[in-house]
């Protein structure tokens, strides 16, 4: 078998959608008829359609996983769909080598009023495995999906993370040369997500994999081919994962800074990062393990003692990732005609490279009740030449014994 030979082909695949069922039913009689006088669909759009993807072109070796991104609605499902032969393009063509393994819609793929058991004989036989092969391979992916307490129940009764286990056991147990995955692992438990990118890396030598997700850690993680679409283009692709990640997180426009409570004590007046020399897109950058030098102005509104501050570091899915040590010394910064002006300083910051936000909460210093809290005060980017999924990146010296 040859490492890196191609097995999924994507040229120039398009697909029409109608925004209206009663006219998407004529223009489907209307194609029926002009497809028996040997007519070509029409390629260009007609009132009330779109195009779900458009010109969608790619090609996926063995051993590589593609990580399809993009906002609700961008075409992502519906290229899956044509890749696993459930829709036919409009436009271009599609070719995949070996068997393709799939978990795209919950449930797609099972008839509800089977059994598990029987779903798995089913899907096997739609995969062109023998009665005989399948027999080799049932107990593992009952094992596999941890159902069996469950596997001779009708599949329509299967809780949603039931149904994605035996869906991925299914898809993985199978070993599939094309193995295609949507969001849906997302329903499954904690347990079970990690099992599956478990057995994810152990297929990755031989399959050729396409990841769709709405969550970039798992994408870095994961993929090392992206496409980035939007409104059914593909606007970025290639093997810059964190570059389409940076993409896809900037079309989301910046977080704006935002007071989420005020007592109407306390006004920042601004927020900077002030060791930064390069800015790019108004965010500005330091190098890994460059120092953090954090400048806030605050006015004080009412007489009130210096707030003790807590200041959060999130990312950009705004998850915490680290805070700094809070002001409990009261004598380290004061005011100054109504004015609070200080910094903070972290030395050696060894976030991984990306960009991040900071958030700050002001309170009383004995009744610990909240003054005031922002969000995204400031965001700032780390630049390193290495992506990481890992938030941070510890400089380390390894030793001989
Ligand atoms: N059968 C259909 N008939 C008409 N429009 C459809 C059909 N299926 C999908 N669409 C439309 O096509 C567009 C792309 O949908 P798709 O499900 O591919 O997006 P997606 O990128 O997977 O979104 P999400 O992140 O929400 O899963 C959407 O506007 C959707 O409403």
């Amino acid at each position: 078998m040859e490492e890196n030979e191609v097995l999924v082909n994507v040229e120039g695949v398009s697909k029409k959608f109608c925004k209206d069922l009663k006219t998407s039913l004529w223009y489907g009689v209307k194609d029926l008829v002009s497809n028996v006088y040997g007519n070509k669909n029409e390629r260009a759009l007609r009132n009330k359609e779109f195009w779900a993807v458009k010109d969608v072109s790619f090609q996926l070796r063995r051993g590589e996983c593609l990580g399809l991104i993009g906002h609700n609605g961008a075409g992502k499902s519906t290229l899956l769909k044509i890749l696993n032969g459930l829709l036919m393009p409009d436009a271009g063509k599609v070719t995949i080598k070996g068997r393709v393994g799939a978990l795209i819609e919950l449930g797609a793929g099972f008839n509800p009023i089977l059994t598990g058991r029987e779903n798995i004989y089913n899907n096997g036989a739609v995969l062109g495995f023998t009665k005989k092969e399948i027999n080799a391979k049932v107990e593992d992916i009952i094992d596999f999906a941890e159902i069996r307490e469950f596997i001779d129940m009708p599949v329509q009764n299967y809780s949603s993370g039931m149904k994605v286990r035996l869906g991925f056991a299914v898809a993985a147990q199978m070993e599939p040369d094309v193995l295609i995955i949507d969001e849906v692992l997302a329903v499954g438990d904690l347990g079970f997500i990690m099992k599956c990118f478990k057995t994810i890396d152990n297929l990755l030598d031989n399959t050729a994999i396409i990841y769709v997700s709405h969550n970039m850690p798992t994408v870095s993680r994961l993929c090392d081919h992206v496409i980035l679409m939007e409104k059914g283009k593909s606007v970025f692709q290639g093997d810059e994962v964190g570059k389409a990640i940076d993409l896809y997180y900037k079309s989301f426009g910046d977080n704006d800074t935002q007071v989420i409570y005020t007592n109407g004590s306390l006004e920042l007046l601004s927020a900077n990062l002030l060791n930064s020399t390069k800015s790019i897109d108004n965010i500005p950058q330091i190098n890994w393990k460059e120092d953090l030098v954090l400048n806030f102005k605050f006015k004080l509104k009412e007489k009130i003692e210096v707030p003790l501050f807590r200041i959060l570091i999130y990312d950009k899915e705004q998850r915490p990732l680290a805070i700094f040590d809070p002001n409990y010394n009261p004598d380290l910064i004061t005011i100054n005609e109504g004015y609070l002006d200080f910094n903070v300083l972290h030395e050696g910051l060894q976030l991984s490279k990306g960009v991040y936000s900071i958030n700050v909460t002001a309170f009383k210093r004995n009744s610990n009740e909240p003054i005031l809290r922002m969000n995204g005060v400031i965001t700032f980017q780390i630049l390193h030449k290495e992506d990481h999924f890992q938030p941070f990146l510890l400089e380390s010296t390894f030793i001989q014994k």
